[in-house]
C-alpha cells in the first residue's frame, strides 16, 4: 500500500476519531460495569509497567520536549506514575450524599455514574505527566476516554500505548489519537458523542473548544495559562527564598504553567534580593539535556524561542533593564548543539506593570523583579492581570501569609514554598486561567454524573 499523501492525511485522521470513538463506545458498558476495586488494579498495573519503564520514558521525554533526562526522571515520569496510582486509591473511597424528610416519608441520596466516552487533550510542556493526570481519573470513574497529546511531543503517551494491554486494559478503554489541534483535537471537540472534554493548553485554544462544544451542551474543564506572582515580604528568608524562587521561575526552562513571571519584592530588601537573585540565576546552568549537571534543556520550538526572545526585545525598547541573560551573558554549549533551541534565563528590572512582559504569558525562562512598598498595594497589583493561577508569597508572618493568600486572586497560593502538590486538593485557575478544578474529589465529580434519588416510604 502507498503512504498517504498530505491532501489525505486530514481525512485519515478524522476517520481516526471516529474509530477512536467506535472502540470507546463498544468497551464503555463493559468498563463501567466493573467495581471500583477491578478498575483500580488495572491502574495499579498500568503504574507498575510504566514505572520499569521509567528510564525510557524519561530519556524520550527529554529528547521529545527539551527538558532535562534529569527533571523527566525526578519529576515527569515519576509524577505519571504517581497519577495513576494516586487514582487507583482514590476511586476505592469516595462516598455518596443521603438525607431524609421524615415528616413526608422520603429518603433522598446521590448516586454517581461515568459520564460515557471523555475527550482528553493535553499540551507540550509536560506531556506524560499532564496526559495520565486526565487519563487516570476518567477511567478510573469507569469512563472511557480518547486522549490527544500534544503534537509536538507525543512519543511517551505513543510508548505507553504499547503497555496497555500488558496491564490488562482492555481494547477500547483507553483510545489515543495523534495529530494537530485544528484536525484532530477540533474533530475529537466536535463529536456529539464524546460529552466531556478536559483540556489542557492556552486560552486561545480554550476559546474555540468552548465554541466548538457549546451546541452540545458539553462539560468542559479548561486549564489554562498563567502570569504567576511571587510576594516577597521585607521578613522573608532569603536564603529558602531566592534558590525556591530561581526554581519557580525557571525550571522545565520556565515552561511550566505554574512558573513565576513576576516577582514583587518589598523596598528595603530590594537590592539585597536582586543582587542574589541575579546571581543565583546565574549558577541555573543551561546545558544540553543529557547533561546531568543542567539545570535547564531547551525550550520547545524555533517559534516559541523566538516569542520568548521578542518579549526581551520589547521589554529592552520599552526602557527596561536586563540584569543577567539574553543578551547580556555568553551562552556555552558544545558546538554540535549551538544551533538547538537554547537560551539563557532572564531577569527584567526598572519595568512598568503596563508592559506586556508584566502582563502576558510568556511561557519561557524569563521573570520581571519589581519593588514594592505596602501590603495593600502588592496584592493589588499582583491581581492586576487577566490570569489567576498560581502564585507565591514569602514572609514569616504567620497572619500576614493567611491575610495575603486569601486576597489573592489565583486559584493555588503557595507560602514559602513553591510547587509542593497534595494530589487530594483542587487543582485549577481563576479569571482568564480556566474553569473548573481538578484532584481527587474534583477530578471524580468531573468524569461523573449525579443523580438525585428520592424514596417515599
Ligand atoms: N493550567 C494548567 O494546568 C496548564 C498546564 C500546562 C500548560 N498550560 C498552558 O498551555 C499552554 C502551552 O501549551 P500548548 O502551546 O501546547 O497549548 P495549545 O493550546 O496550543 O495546545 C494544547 C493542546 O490543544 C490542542 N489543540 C490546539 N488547537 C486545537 C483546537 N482548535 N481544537 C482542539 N485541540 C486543539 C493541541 O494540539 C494540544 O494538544 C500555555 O498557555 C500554558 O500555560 C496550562
Ligand atoms: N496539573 C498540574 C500541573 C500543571 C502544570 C502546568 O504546566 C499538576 O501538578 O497536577
Amino acid at each position: 500500500m502507498s503512504e498517504p499523501d498530505e491532501a489525505s492525511l486530514p481525512v485519515l485522521q478524522v476517520m481516526e476519531v471516529e474509530a477512536a470513538v467506535e472502540a470507546a463506545r463498544a468497551a464503555f458498558p463493559g468498563w463501567a460495569n466493573r467495581s471500583p476495586q477491578e478498575r483500580s488494579q488495572v491502574l495499579h498495573r498500568l503504574a507498575d509497567l510504566l514505572e520499569q519503564s521509567l528510564e525510557e520514558l524519561a530519556q524520550a521525554e527529554s529528547k521529545d520536549q527539551g527538558k532535562t533526562v534529569a527533571l523527566a526522571r525526578a519529576m515527569d515520569i515519576p509524577r505519571s506514575v504517581q497519577n495513576f496510582r494516586f487514582f487507583a486509591s482514590s476511586i476505592l473511597h469516595h462516598t455518596s450524599e443521603c438525607t431524609q424528610m421524615d415528616h413526608v416519608g422520603c429518603l433522598h441520596y446521590t448516586v454517581r455514574t461515568p459520564v460515557g466516552i471523555a475527550g482528553l487533550i493535553s499540551p507540550w510542556n509536560l506531556p506524560l505527566y499532564l496526559l495520565t493526570w486526565k487519563i487516570a481519573p476518567a477511567i478510573a470513574a469507569g469512563n472511557t476516554v480518547i486522549a490527544k497529546p500534544s503534537e509536538l511531543t507525543s512519543v511517551t503517551a505513543w510508548m505507553m500505548c504499547k503497555l496497555l494491554e500488558k496491564a490488562g486494559v482492555p481494547p477500547g478503554v483507553v483510545n489515543i489519537v495523534f495529530g494537530t489541534g485544528p484536525r484532530v483535537g477540533e474533530a475529537l471537540v466536535s463529536h456529539p458523542e464524546v460529552p466531556l472534554i478536559s483540556f489542557t493548553g492556552s486560552q486561545p485554544t480554550a476559546e474555540r473548544i468552548t465554541q466548538l462544544s457549546a451546541p452540545h451542551f458539553k462539560k468542559l474543564c479548561l486549564e489554562l495559562g498563567g502570569k504567576n506572582p511571587a510576594i516577597i515580604f521585607e521578613d522573608a528568608n532569603l536564603e529558602e527564598c531566592v534558590p525556591t524562587t530561581v526554581r519557580s521561575s525557571f525550571a522545565n526552562q520556565g515552561e511550566i504553567c505554574l512558573c513565576t513571571s513576576r516577582i514583587f519584592v518589598q523596598k528595603r530588601i530590594y537590592s539585597e534580593f536582586l543582587k542574589r537573585f541575579v546571581a543565583a540565576t546565574r549558577m541555573w546552568k543551561v546545558g544540553i539535556p543529557s547533561d546531568p549537571s543542567a539545570s535547564m534543556g531547551a525550550l520547545i520550538s524555533k517559534t516559541h524561542l523566538e516569542k520568548v526572545r521578542s518579549y526581551i526585545e520589547r521589554a529592552r525598547a520599552e526602557g527596561a533593564r536586563i540584569l543577567c541573560g539574553e543578551g547580556v551573558d555568553t551562552l556555552s554549549l558544545p558546538p554540535g548543539n549551538r544551533g538547538g533551541y537554547f537560551m539563557l534565563p532572564t531577569v527584567i528590572t526598572d519595568i512598568k506593570d503596563e508592559s506586556r512582559c508584566m502582563k502576558e504569558e510568556i511561557f519561557g525562562p524569563v521573570t520581571c523583579v519589581v519593588p514594592f512598598e505596602s501590603e495593600e498595594e502588592v496584592i493589588e497589583r499582583a491581581n492586576s492581570v487577566k490570569y489567576g493561577l498560581a502564585a507565591t508569597v514569602w514572609s514569616s508572618n504567620v497572619g500576614r501569609v493567611h491575610r495575603v493568600a486569601k486576597k489573592l486572586q489565583s486559584g493555588l497560593v503557595w507560602t514559602n514554598c513553591w510547587l509542593i502538590r497534595e494530589l487530594n486538593l483542587p487543582f485549577g485557575g481563576m479569571k482568564s486561567s480556566g474553569i473548573g478544578r481538578e484532584g481527587a474529589k474534583d477530578s471524580y465529580n468531573f468524569f461523573t454524573e449525579i443523580k438525585t434519588v428520592t424514596v417515599k416510604h
